[in-house]
Protein backbone atom coordinates (compact mmCIF):
# COMPACT_ATOMS: atom_id res chain seq x y z
CA UNK A 1 0.00 0.00 0.00
CA UNK A 2 1.42 3.46 -0.51
CA UNK A 3 2.94 4.27 2.62
CA UNK A 4 1.20 7.77 2.76
CA UNK A 5 -2.20 6.52 2.16
CA UNK A 6 -1.14 3.87 5.10
CA UNK A 7 -0.17 7.19 7.49
CA UNK A 8 -3.57 8.22 6.62
CA UNK A 9 -5.22 5.11 7.97
CA UNK A 10 -3.39 5.54 10.90
CA UNK A 11 -4.03 8.84 11.50
CA UNK A 12 -7.54 8.33 11.54
CA UNK A 13 -7.56 5.34 14.11
CA UNK A 14 -5.25 7.29 16.42
CA UNK A 15 -7.44 8.34 19.89
CA UNK A 16 -5.91 12.11 19.98
CA UNK A 17 -5.30 13.64 16.24
CA UNK A 18 -2.73 17.34 15.99
CA UNK A 19 -4.35 18.88 12.92
CA UNK A 20 -3.36 22.49 11.73
CA UNK A 21 -6.32 24.53 10.62
CA UNK A 22 -5.37 26.99 8.44
CA UNK A 23 -7.85 30.36 7.35
CA UNK A 24 -6.94 33.18 4.63
CA UNK A 25 -9.78 35.35 4.44
CA UNK A 26 -11.27 38.38 2.69
CA UNK A 27 -9.71 40.66 4.70
CA UNK A 28 -6.50 39.80 3.45
CA UNK A 29 -4.88 40.71 6.90
CA UNK A 30 -2.71 37.25 7.21
CA UNK A 31 -2.51 33.30 7.28
CA UNK A 32 -4.84 32.13 10.68
CA UNK A 33 -3.00 29.01 11.46
CA UNK A 34 -4.28 27.41 14.59
CA UNK A 35 -2.89 23.97 16.23
CA UNK A 36 -5.72 22.00 17.26
CA UNK A 37 -5.97 18.68 19.33
CA UNK A 38 -9.02 16.21 18.74
CA UNK A 39 -10.54 13.58 19.85
CA UNK A 40 -13.86 12.19 19.02
CA UNK A 41 -15.57 13.45 16.36
CA UNK A 42 -19.46 14.44 15.54
CA UNK A 43 -20.92 15.40 18.86
CA UNK A 44 -18.61 13.93 20.80
CA UNK A 45 -15.69 16.07 20.00
CA UNK A 46 -13.15 17.53 22.07
CA UNK A 47 -10.87 20.09 21.11
CA UNK A 48 -8.21 21.76 22.83
CA UNK A 49 -6.74 25.09 21.11
CA UNK A 50 -2.40 24.54 21.63
CA UNK A 51 -1.12 27.31 19.92
CA UNK A 52 -3.00 30.30 17.58
CA UNK A 53 -1.13 32.47 15.32
CA UNK A 54 -1.85 35.47 12.57
CA UNK A 55 1.25 35.25 10.09
CA UNK A 56 0.27 38.58 8.93
CA UNK A 57 0.81 39.63 5.12
CA UNK A 58 3.64 42.16 4.03
CA UNK A 59 2.10 44.67 1.70
CA UNK A 60 4.08 43.37 -1.39
CA UNK A 61 1.76 39.82 -0.84
CA UNK A 62 -1.61 41.59 -0.46
CA UNK A 63 -1.13 43.71 -3.59
CA UNK A 64 -0.47 40.84 -5.69
CA UNK A 65 -3.14 38.52 -4.24
CA UNK A 66 -5.17 41.80 -4.64
CA UNK A 67 -4.66 41.48 -8.61
CA UNK A 68 -6.67 38.13 -8.73
CA UNK A 69 -9.17 39.09 -5.94
CA UNK A 70 -13.10 39.02 -6.59
CA UNK A 71 -12.66 40.98 -9.54
CA UNK A 72 -14.46 39.82 -13.08
CA UNK A 73 -11.73 40.23 -15.54
CA UNK A 74 -7.97 39.20 -14.30
CA UNK A 75 -4.77 38.06 -15.97
CA UNK A 76 -5.44 33.59 -16.28
CA UNK A 77 -1.50 33.92 -16.03
CA UNK A 78 -1.59 35.56 -12.97
CA UNK A 79 -4.51 33.44 -11.03
CA UNK A 80 -1.80 30.45 -12.21
CA UNK A 81 1.01 31.53 -10.53
CA UNK A 82 -0.24 32.72 -7.43
CA UNK A 83 -2.25 29.54 -7.22
CA UNK A 84 1.14 27.58 -6.16
CA UNK A 85 2.86 30.54 -4.65
CA UNK A 86 -0.21 31.10 -2.33
CA UNK A 87 0.50 27.21 -1.75
CA UNK A 88 4.41 27.76 -1.54
CA UNK A 89 4.18 30.54 0.98
CA UNK A 90 1.66 29.39 3.37
CA UNK A 91 4.16 26.29 3.77
CA UNK A 92 6.67 28.45 4.45
CA UNK A 93 4.55 30.80 7.28
CA UNK A 94 3.52 26.89 8.72
CA UNK A 95 7.37 26.01 8.63
CA UNK A 96 8.52 29.26 10.43
CA UNK A 97 5.34 28.77 12.70
CA UNK A 98 5.99 25.75 14.10
CA UNK A 99 9.54 26.22 14.89
CA UNK A 100 8.47 29.16 16.76
CA UNK A 101 6.71 26.80 18.67
CA UNK A 102 9.49 24.87 19.11
CA UNK A 103 7.67 22.01 16.64
CA UNK A 104 8.63 19.89 13.95
CA UNK A 105 6.58 18.35 10.81
CA UNK A 106 6.32 15.09 12.44
CA UNK A 107 4.47 16.59 15.87
CA UNK A 108 1.20 17.50 13.51
CA UNK A 109 -0.68 14.88 12.11
CA UNK A 110 -2.71 17.34 9.11
CA UNK A 111 -3.18 20.62 7.60
CA UNK A 112 -6.94 21.55 7.20
CA UNK A 113 -5.97 25.00 4.25
CA UNK A 114 -8.63 27.04 3.16
CA UNK A 115 -6.71 28.65 0.77
CA UNK A 116 -7.64 32.10 -0.63
CA UNK A 117 -10.69 32.52 -1.86
CA UNK A 118 -10.52 34.64 -5.16
CA UNK A 119 -13.73 34.37 -6.51
CA UNK A 120 -16.90 33.74 -4.76
CA UNK A 121 -20.47 33.76 -7.29
CA UNK A 122 -23.57 31.78 -5.98
CA UNK A 123 -25.64 31.71 -8.82
CA UNK A 124 -27.97 34.51 -7.05
CA UNK A 125 -25.46 36.52 -7.37
CA UNK A 126 -23.66 35.72 -10.85
CA UNK A 127 -27.19 35.27 -12.67
CA UNK A 128 -25.69 33.27 -15.98
CA UNK A 129 -28.38 31.13 -16.99
CA UNK A 130 -27.49 27.49 -16.91
CA UNK A 131 -24.35 28.22 -14.51
CA UNK A 132 -24.50 26.57 -11.07
CA UNK A 133 -23.16 28.19 -7.65
CA UNK A 134 -19.91 28.21 -7.80
CA UNK A 135 -16.73 30.01 -5.83
CA UNK A 136 -12.95 29.72 -6.22
CA UNK A 137 -9.92 29.58 -3.70
CA UNK A 138 -6.44 28.97 -4.61
CA UNK A 139 -2.89 27.88 -3.16
CA UNK A 140 -2.67 24.72 -3.99
CA UNK A 141 -2.74 22.26 -1.01
CA UNK A 142 -0.21 19.58 -2.56
CA UNK A 143 2.35 22.47 -2.35
CA UNK A 144 1.60 22.91 0.95
CA UNK A 145 2.05 18.84 0.95
CA UNK A 146 5.40 18.84 -0.13
CA UNK A 147 6.96 21.99 1.32
CA UNK A 148 5.90 20.88 5.01
CA UNK A 149 5.60 17.17 4.93
CA UNK A 150 2.35 16.81 6.06
CA UNK A 151 -0.53 15.11 5.00
CA UNK A 152 -3.02 18.22 3.83
CA UNK A 153 -6.47 18.46 3.72
CA UNK A 154 -7.46 21.11 1.25
CA UNK A 155 -10.22 23.25 -1.31
CA UNK A 156 -13.36 22.17 1.46
CA UNK A 157 -16.27 24.34 -0.55
CA UNK A 158 -16.32 22.36 -3.83
CA UNK A 159 -17.91 19.71 -2.57
CA UNK A 160 -20.64 21.64 -0.30
CA UNK A 161 -21.84 23.12 -3.63
CA UNK A 162 -21.59 19.77 -5.47
CA UNK A 163 -23.72 18.68 -3.09
CA UNK A 164 -26.40 21.66 -3.40
CA UNK A 165 -25.02 24.17 -1.36
CA UNK A 166 -23.24 27.76 -2.06
CA UNK A 167 -19.88 26.77 -1.10
CA UNK A 168 -20.82 28.67 2.11
CA UNK A 169 -20.72 29.58 4.93
CA UNK A 170 -19.09 26.12 6.29
CA UNK A 171 -19.04 27.37 9.41
CA UNK A 172 -22.64 26.11 10.52
CA UNK A 173 -20.75 22.70 10.58
CA UNK A 174 -18.16 23.46 13.04
CA UNK A 175 -20.39 25.43 15.37
CA UNK A 176 -22.75 22.84 15.84
CA UNK A 177 -20.06 19.77 16.78
CA UNK A 178 -18.11 22.60 18.73
CA UNK A 179 -20.58 25.14 20.58
CA UNK A 180 -24.24 23.60 20.39
CA UNK A 181 -25.34 23.27 23.90
CA UNK A 182 -28.22 21.73 25.34
CA UNK A 183 -30.55 24.22 27.27
CA UNK A 184 -29.17 27.43 25.24
CA UNK A 185 -29.99 28.65 21.54
CA UNK A 186 -27.20 30.70 20.68
CA UNK A 187 -25.99 32.85 17.66
CA UNK A 188 -22.35 32.18 16.27
CA UNK A 189 -22.08 35.11 14.90
CA UNK A 190 -18.72 36.19 13.03
CA UNK A 191 -17.31 39.50 11.89
CA UNK A 192 -14.86 39.01 9.36
CA UNK A 193 -14.56 40.70 5.92
CA UNK A 194 -18.20 39.52 5.59
CA UNK A 195 -20.06 38.87 8.71
CA UNK A 196 -22.24 35.48 8.94
CA UNK A 197 -24.14 33.48 11.50
CA UNK A 198 -25.04 30.29 12.88
CA UNK A 199 -28.47 29.10 14.79
CA UNK A 200 -27.94 26.93 17.35
CA UNK A 201 -31.51 25.73 18.77
CA UNK A 202 -30.83 24.35 22.55
CA UNK A 203 -33.06 21.55 21.74
CA UNK A 204 -30.34 20.29 19.36
CA UNK A 205 -33.00 19.69 16.69
CA UNK A 206 -30.75 19.71 14.00
CA UNK A 207 -33.49 20.39 11.05
CA UNK A 208 -33.99 23.94 12.93
CA UNK A 209 -29.66 24.68 12.52
CA UNK A 210 -29.24 26.99 9.99
CA UNK A 211 -26.24 29.43 8.75
CA UNK A 212 -25.94 32.24 6.33
CA UNK A 213 -23.92 35.33 5.33
CA UNK A 214 -25.96 38.57 6.37
CA UNK A 215 -23.78 41.13 4.62
CA UNK A 216 -20.44 43.11 5.07
CA UNK A 217 -18.52 42.82 8.00
CA UNK A 218 -15.29 44.80 7.54
CA UNK A 219 -15.14 44.37 3.92
CA UNK A 220 -16.21 47.95 2.55
CA UNK A 221 -14.47 49.58 5.79
CA UNK A 222 -10.71 48.33 4.84
CA UNK A 223 -11.34 49.24 1.01
CA UNK A 224 -12.50 52.47 1.64
CA UNK A 225 -9.67 53.40 4.54
CA UNK A 226 -6.77 51.34 2.33
CA UNK A 227 -7.94 53.97 -0.92
CA UNK A 228 -8.38 57.38 1.46
CA UNK A 229 -5.58 57.40 3.83
CA UNK A 230 -2.58 55.17 1.85
CA UNK A 231 -0.56 53.14 4.63
CA UNK A 232 -2.99 52.70 6.56
CA UNK A 233 -5.34 48.84 6.12
CA UNK A 234 -7.83 49.50 8.26
CA UNK A 235 -9.59 52.08 10.67
CA UNK A 236 -8.16 50.37 14.06
CA UNK A 237 -10.03 51.60 17.32
CA UNK A 238 -12.61 53.22 14.85
CA UNK A 239 -10.52 56.52 14.87
CA UNK A 240 -12.08 57.65 11.72
CA UNK A 241 -15.53 56.52 11.77
CA UNK A 242 -15.82 57.90 15.59
CA UNK A 243 -15.06 61.72 14.09
CA UNK A 244 -17.90 61.55 11.48
CA UNK A 245 -21.61 61.18 11.77
CA UNK A 246 -23.95 59.02 10.06
CA UNK A 247 -25.53 60.42 6.74
CA UNK A 248 -28.85 58.82 6.99
CA UNK A 249 -29.25 58.75 2.74
CA UNK A 250 -26.32 57.26 1.77
CA UNK A 251 -27.11 54.87 4.68
CA UNK A 252 -30.41 54.24 3.25
CA UNK A 253 -28.93 53.92 -0.23
CA UNK A 254 -26.34 51.08 1.15
CA UNK A 255 -29.18 49.51 2.21
CA UNK A 256 -31.23 49.30 -0.52
CA UNK A 257 -29.40 45.99 -1.85
CA UNK A 258 -32.19 43.03 -2.77
CA UNK A 259 -29.24 41.03 -1.00
CA UNK A 260 -30.52 42.03 2.73
CA UNK A 261 -34.41 40.93 1.68
CA UNK A 262 -33.39 37.88 0.47
CA UNK A 263 -34.22 34.61 2.69
CA UNK A 264 -31.48 32.85 4.59
CA UNK A 265 -28.90 30.86 4.13
CA UNK A 266 -27.63 33.45 1.26
CA UNK A 267 -23.78 34.34 1.12
CA UNK A 268 -22.02 37.19 -0.33
CA UNK A 269 -18.81 38.96 -1.24
CA UNK A 270 -16.21 41.48 -2.08
CA UNK A 271 -17.52 41.18 -5.52
CA UNK A 272 -20.87 42.80 -4.40
CA UNK A 273 -20.05 44.74 -1.32
CA UNK A 274 -16.91 46.99 -2.75
CA UNK A 275 -15.67 50.54 -3.75
CA UNK A 276 -17.88 50.96 -6.45
CA UNK A 277 -21.47 49.60 -5.02
CA UNK A 278 -20.31 52.37 -2.02
CA UNK A 279 -19.60 54.56 -5.54
CA UNK A 280 -23.25 54.06 -6.69
CA UNK A 281 -24.69 54.53 -3.43
CA UNK A 282 -23.09 58.09 -3.22
CA UNK A 283 -24.37 59.06 -6.46
CA UNK A 284 -27.92 57.96 -5.48
CA UNK A 285 -27.86 59.71 -2.28
CA UNK A 286 -26.20 62.70 -3.87
CA UNK A 287 -23.68 62.50 -1.03
CA UNK A 288 -20.06 62.12 -3.53
CA UNK A 289 -18.75 65.25 -1.46
CA UNK A 290 -19.42 63.29 2.09
CA UNK A 291 -16.10 63.83 4.04
CA UNK A 292 -14.23 60.57 4.28
CA UNK A 293 -15.11 60.42 8.39
CA UNK A 294 -18.92 60.57 7.39
CA UNK A 295 -18.63 57.84 5.04
CA UNK A 296 -16.55 55.83 7.56
CA UNK A 297 -19.07 56.57 10.34
CA UNK A 298 -22.50 55.85 7.83
CA UNK A 299 -20.40 52.39 6.63
CA UNK A 300 -19.71 51.23 10.36
CA UNK A 301 -23.78 52.08 11.13
CA UNK A 302 -24.34 50.00 7.68
CA UNK A 303 -22.36 46.96 8.84
CA UNK A 304 -23.90 47.01 12.17
CA UNK A 305 -27.53 47.48 10.08
CA UNK A 306 -27.31 44.65 7.79
CA UNK A 307 -25.93 42.09 11.28
CA UNK A 308 -28.65 43.50 13.06
CA UNK A 309 -31.59 43.38 10.92
CA UNK A 310 -30.65 39.36 10.27
CA UNK A 311 -30.22 38.87 14.15
CA UNK A 312 -33.57 40.92 14.43
CA UNK A 313 -35.82 38.26 12.18
CA UNK A 314 -34.16 35.40 13.67
CA UNK A 315 -35.23 37.23 17.19
CA UNK A 316 -38.74 36.93 16.29
CA UNK A 317 -38.61 33.60 16.29
CA UNK A 318 -36.60 32.47 19.25
CA UNK A 319 -34.29 34.43 22.02
CA UNK A 320 -30.80 33.43 22.08
CA UNK A 321 -27.42 34.23 23.34
CA UNK A 322 -24.89 35.68 20.75
CA UNK A 323 -21.46 34.48 21.00
CA UNK A 324 -19.22 36.90 18.65
CA UNK A 325 -15.46 35.98 16.89
CA UNK A 326 -13.51 37.62 13.71
CA UNK A 327 -11.63 40.49 13.26
CA UNK A 328 -14.79 42.81 13.61
CA UNK A 329 -15.10 42.46 17.25
CA UNK A 330 -12.22 44.35 17.20
CA UNK A 331 -13.82 47.80 16.22
CA UNK A 332 -15.02 49.75 19.13
CA UNK A 333 -17.66 51.39 17.47
CA UNK A 334 -18.88 48.50 15.55
CA UNK A 335 -19.55 46.61 18.81
CA UNK A 336 -21.54 49.68 19.92
CA UNK A 337 -23.50 49.79 16.87
CA UNK A 338 -24.40 46.79 17.11
CA UNK A 339 -25.61 47.24 20.97
CA UNK A 340 -27.56 50.35 20.02
CA UNK A 341 -29.26 48.32 17.14
CA UNK A 342 -30.00 45.38 19.22
CA UNK A 343 -30.75 47.00 23.01
CA UNK A 344 -30.64 44.77 25.67
CA UNK A 345 -28.89 41.75 24.10
CA UNK A 346 -25.78 40.76 25.49
CA UNK A 347 -22.55 40.23 23.21
CA UNK A 348 -20.08 37.99 24.33
CA UNK A 349 -17.26 36.24 22.65
CA UNK A 350 -16.54 32.73 21.83
CA UNK A 351 -13.18 33.03 24.34
CA UNK A 352 -15.80 32.11 26.76
CA UNK A 353 -16.38 28.50 24.73
CA UNK A 354 -12.43 28.19 25.17
CA UNK A 355 -11.94 29.22 21.25
CA UNK A 356 -10.32 32.42 20.92
CA UNK A 357 -12.47 34.94 18.67
CA UNK A 358 -9.42 35.62 16.37
CA UNK A 359 -9.07 31.58 15.68
CA UNK A 360 -12.37 30.27 15.38
CA UNK A 361 -11.84 29.93 11.32
CA UNK A 362 -9.08 28.36 11.21
CA UNK A 363 -10.10 26.34 13.93
CA UNK A 364 -13.67 25.48 11.83
CA UNK A 365 -11.49 24.39 9.12
CA UNK A 366 -9.60 22.01 11.52
CA UNK A 367 -12.75 20.14 12.37
CA UNK A 368 -14.01 19.91 8.93
CA UNK A 369 -10.67 17.96 8.20
CA UNK A 370 -10.87 16.01 11.30
CA UNK A 371 -14.81 14.57 10.06
CA UNK A 372 -13.50 14.25 7.26
CA UNK A 373 -10.88 11.79 8.27
CA UNK A 374 -12.97 10.24 11.48
CA UNK A 375 -16.22 11.12 11.46
CA UNK A 376 -19.26 10.17 9.52
CA UNK A 377 -21.60 11.98 7.48
CA UNK A 378 -23.17 14.52 9.48
CA UNK A 379 -27.09 14.68 8.82
CA UNK A 380 -28.89 17.74 9.41
CA UNK A 381 -31.76 16.17 7.87
CA UNK A 382 -34.34 18.21 5.47
CA UNK A 383 -34.56 21.05 7.61
CA UNK A 384 -35.99 24.24 6.21
CA UNK A 385 -32.86 25.49 5.20
CA UNK A 386 -30.73 23.31 3.48
CA UNK A 387 -27.15 21.99 4.40
CA UNK A 388 -25.79 19.44 2.41
CA UNK A 389 -24.62 16.20 4.35
CA UNK A 390 -21.13 16.27 3.23
CA UNK A 391 -17.69 15.47 4.45
CA UNK A 392 -15.53 18.23 2.77
CA UNK A 393 -11.72 18.17 1.95
CA UNK A 394 -9.21 16.49 -0.97
CA UNK A 395 -6.44 15.02 0.48
CA UNK A 396 -2.88 15.80 -0.85
CA UNK A 397 -0.23 13.20 0.26
CA UNK A 398 3.30 14.74 1.25
CA UNK A 399 5.30 12.47 -1.46
N1 LIG B 1 -8.24 47.11 16.43
C1 LIG B 1 -9.10 47.06 15.43
N2 LIG B 1 -9.90 48.11 15.17
C2 LIG B 1 -10.77 48.09 14.15
N3 LIG B 1 -10.91 47.05 13.31
C3 LIG B 1 -10.14 45.97 13.52
C4 LIG B 1 -9.18 45.92 14.59
N4 LIG B 1 -8.57 44.71 14.52
C5 LIG B 1 -9.09 44.04 13.46
N5 LIG B 1 -10.03 44.78 12.86
C6 LIG B 1 -10.81 44.45 11.65
O1 LIG B 1 -10.79 43.04 11.46
C7 LIG B 1 -10.34 42.74 10.12
C8 LIG B 1 -9.75 41.36 10.08
O2 LIG B 1 -10.77 40.44 10.40
P1 LIG B 1 -10.69 38.88 10.15
O3 LIG B 1 -9.28 38.46 10.31
O4 LIG B 1 -11.74 38.25 10.96
O5 LIG B 1 -11.10 38.81 8.63
P2 LIG B 1 -11.06 37.61 7.62
O6 LIG B 1 -10.81 36.33 8.34
O7 LIG B 1 -10.15 38.01 6.55
O8 LIG B 1 -12.52 37.67 7.05
P3 LIG B 1 -13.56 36.58 6.52
O9 LIG B 1 -14.21 36.03 7.74
O10 LIG B 1 -14.45 37.39 5.67
O11 LIG B 1 -12.85 35.55 5.77
C9 LIG B 1 -9.41 43.89 9.78
O12 LIG B 1 -9.24 44.02 8.39
C10 LIG B 1 -10.17 45.05 10.42
O13 LIG B 1 -11.21 45.52 9.60
C1 LIG C 1 -16.40 32.14 -0.17
C2 LIG C 1 -15.76 32.54 1.12
O1 LIG C 1 -14.55 32.47 1.25
N1 LIG C 1 -16.58 32.94 2.08
C3 LIG C 1 -16.11 33.27 3.41
C4 LIG C 1 -16.16 34.77 3.63
O2 LIG C 1 -15.72 35.07 4.96
C5 LIG C 1 -16.86 35.11 5.80
C6 LIG C 1 -17.99 34.70 4.91
O3 LIG C 1 -17.52 35.18 3.65
C7 LIG C 1 -18.15 33.16 4.87
O4 LIG C 1 -19.23 32.89 4.01
C8 LIG C 1 -16.92 32.44 4.35
O5 LIG C 1 -16.04 31.91 5.30
C9 LIG C 1 -16.42 31.20 6.47
C10 LIG C 1 -15.23 30.59 7.11
C11 LIG C 1 -17.49 30.12 6.24
O6 LIG C 1 -17.56 29.51 5.19
O7 LIG C 1 -18.24 29.87 7.19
Amino acid sequence: MNTGLRRLLTIAEKEKRTIIGLMSGTSLDGLDIALCEFTGHGLQTQLVLRQFATMPYGSEFKQQVKEVFSKRAVDLEKVTLMNAYIGSFHAELINACLQEWGLTAQDVDIIASHGQTIYHAPASQHQVAGMPNATLQIGDGDHIAVKTGVITLSDFRQKHIAAGGEGAPLAVYGDFLLFSEKGQNRIMLNIGGIANFTFLPGDLDTSRIFSTDVGPGNTIMDAYMQANFPGTFYDAGSAVALQGTIHEGLLAALLAHPFFQGDFPKTTGPEVFNLAYLARAQEASSTTALSAQDVMATLNRFSAHGICDALRRTMEEEEFEIFVSGGGMHNPLLRRNIETLLPGVVIRDTAELGVSPDAKEAVLFATLANECLVGERLDFGAGRLRIPAVQMGKISLPQ
